[in-house]
């Protein structure tokens, strides 16, 4: 059985990705969202990935981004990968797949069973998928809010032919179990291993990755 891959999302300092990368993770996320509490600016996020340890998947999250905006943030950090966690139709995931030339990974708000069919209308234009919660109606955030959906709403499910990583309210504390109960060989995790809104703290990374790591899905 395969490990377990972590994406630790927000990351906004040198310390966040060296403690990511310390971890065992396999994705480190940047955030490009002015209203997140973890938003870094181009400037910010070229400095960071240009220094991260090679092999570190480098993702940038944008929100409904422009084509100007994205053609800013690619032409100065260097990625691994998109992902678009906005209201991105899949012609518009198509379309980013192709400009960039980068794996798209797309965010799927989830909330009860009719959300489901999403996935399969997704996983038709994008790489990778993330299955999040959907955030409530007055979120100012459209991810990274902390909170979780009923993961049992995955068990049992056919099984999707694109890789995908849950997230949503994962912790040290759960993640192990929301990988037991939806089969998950990926997980994404931003507020869970923080000690305030926007500050990562190195020990909750470590603990999160080592109970993601020790999980079996
Ligand atoms: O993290 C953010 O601030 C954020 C902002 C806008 C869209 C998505 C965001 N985060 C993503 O949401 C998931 C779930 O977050 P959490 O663990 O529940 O806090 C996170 O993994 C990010 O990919």
């Amino acid at each position: 059985m395969t490990d377990i891959r972590v994406k630790i999302c927000g990351l906004s300092t040198p310390q966040d990705v060296a403690a990511a990368a310390a971890a065992g993770a396999a994705y480190a996320g940047f955030v490009f969202f002015p209203k997140s509490p973890r938003n870094v600016s181009i400037e910010q996020a070229a400095a960071l990935a240009v220094e991260a340890p090679v092999g570190l998947c480098k993702v940038a999250l944008t929100v409904n981004a422009t084509d100007a905006e994205l053609d800013a943030i690619t032409a100065a950090v260097p990625l691994d990968m998109l992902q678009l966690h906005g209201k991105e139709s899949p012609e518009r995931v198509a379309e980013v797949r192709a400009r960039y030339g980068l794996p798209v990974m797309k965010a799927v708000g989830i909330a009860d069973a009719s959300d489901l069919p999403q996935i399969a209308e997704y996983e038709q234009v994008a790489d990778q998928l993330l299955i999040d919660a959907k955030p409530p109606k007055e979120a100012e955030l459209p991810g990274g809010n902390g909170l979780a959906f009923d993961w049992r709403l995955l068990a049992g499910r056919k099984y999707w032919q694109k890789p995908w990583m849950l997230a949503g309210g994962l912790t040290p504390d759960n993640v192990a179990e929301a990988i037991r109960m939806t089969g998950a060989r990926q997980v994404d995790v931003s507020s869970g291993v923080e000690s305030a809104p926007g500050e990562k703290d190195a020990a909750l990374i470590e603990s999160f990755t080592k109970a993601a790591h020790a999980a079996r899905g």
